[in-house]
């Protein structure tokens, strides 16, 4: 994994006061962390919780239609018997709860610098928002080696070796994914030509994010990770058995992604949404926190290789469905999300979509925050 995948939140520092608060000691919501005043509880952050992104069978026979399905009207699904072994999960999450367990003063040897893209900190949207979110992070691109060592000097192979492991496995799963997803659209192997002579997309980068949510004193009133869309291809994430994820659907509104055993969800990220031409829409999704578990979530992030220039595929391209975006690289990408966040993906459309839907970052109705 090309460690070019971005330095670009580095023009960018979250400099926020108590950005490395104990949270797991914090026994009164501070008001650095609280989304919601006491007036507003009552109205704030309703979900509807009647319906939830499909679940598919991966190797069930009608995967690919249900995942085209899923993909143009939410934007994400949950995907089982996806082939990655439950005790590979069990140790990514076992992994994830030891770091984050350690003694802050510990987790900080690996934090991520300013002007870097690896390490332990807070959510690097943070700068986009006046209020800190319930939840610190750990993002790993290329090697993991350097933050293991500083973090347990004497027994730092067990983590490497589980995450190396994971990444194998991940990446043999996006690919699959990504031809699920594109063989939907009628996209064969000829039509993307950077997924590599067998279509294993081997030159694709990617970067590996533990989110931890500690319980929270004041869970109304707090944000785990605060409303987004990923600047991927695709997100694949694995949660815990605590529920906390939310999509969000035009007309329904924030709607949770429970835990079911086994499974992972699937997200459409931002490329995809421009290599789709918009077909598919890239989920606009947040982490809410509870008051008595310990949430971990895991996402295996997706992007081209790094010399690629993503673009509205030119198939999906004709007189009446012209092109939406214009080229642009994933680097330039993620530089362009870290300056501009939800408008990134606007800032890089040549013209308003035929169908009338806005991007999913761009729904007014929407507080992101
Ligand atoms: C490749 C990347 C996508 C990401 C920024 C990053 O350089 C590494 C971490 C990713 C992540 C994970 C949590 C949510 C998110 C918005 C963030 O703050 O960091 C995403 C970024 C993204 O998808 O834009
Ligand atoms: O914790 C979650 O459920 C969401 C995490 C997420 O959106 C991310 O890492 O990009
Ligand atoms: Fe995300």
């Amino acid at each position: 994994m090309p460690s070019r995948v971005s330095d670009d939140f580095m023009a960018h520092p979250v400099n926020l006061h108590q950005k490395h608060l104990d949270l797991s000691s914090v026994k009164e919501l501070p008001d650095s962390h609280a989304w919601v005043s006491p007036e507003e509880l009552c109205s704030s952050g309703a979900s509807r919780d009647t319906e939830s992104i499909p679940v598919i069978d991966l190797n069930g026979p009608n995967a690919t239609k249900l995942a085209g399905q899923a993909c143009k009207t939410w934007g994400a699904f949950q995907v089982t018997n996806h082939g990655i072994p439950e005790s590979l999960l069990d140790k990514m999450e076992a992994a994830g709860r030891k770091l984050f367990s350690l003694p802050i003063q510990q987790k900080l040897k690996a934090a991520r610098s300013s002007d870097g893209v690896s390490g332990y900190g807070v959510a690097r949207i943070s700068s986009f928002f006046p209020k800190l979110m319930w939840s610190e992070g750990f993002t790993i691109v290329g090697s993991p080696l350097e933050h293991a060592r500083q973090l347990w000097p004497k027994d730092y192979n067990n983590f490497c070796d589980t995450i190396e492991e994971y990444e194998r496995e991940m990446k043999a799963l996006a690919g699959r994914l990504m031809w699920v997803m594109l063989g939907s659209l009628g996209i064969t192997k000829e039509d993307v030509n950077w997924s590599g002579p067998r279509g294993e997309f081997n030159g694709a980068c990617a970067a590996l994010q533990f989110n931890s949510y500690p319980a929270c004193p004041d869970p109304d009133r707090a944000m785990g990770l605060a409303a987004h869309t990923d600047s991927t291809l695709l997100t694949i994430l694995h949660q815990n058995k605590a529920s906390g994820l939310q999509v969000h659907r035009e007309g329904t509104g924030w709607v949770t992604v429970p835990p079911l055993p086994g499974a992972l969800v699937v997200n459409v990220g931002d490329l995809l949404h421009i290599l789709s031409n918009g077909l598919y829409p890239s989920v606009l999704h947040r982490a809410m926190v509870n008051r008595t578990q310990h949430r971990l979530s895991m996402a295996y992030l997706l992007g081209p290789p790094s010399c690629v220039q993503i673009s509205p595929l030119s198939r999906l391209v004709d007189h009446g469905h012209p092109a939406l975006y214009r080229p642009i690289t994933w680097s330039e990408y993620l530089d362009t999300k870290a300056k501009n966040f939800n408008k990134a993906l606007s800032s890089v459309r040549l013209c308003a979509p035929l169908n009338g839907f806005a991007d999913a970052n761009d729904h007014g109705s929407v507080t992101v925050g």
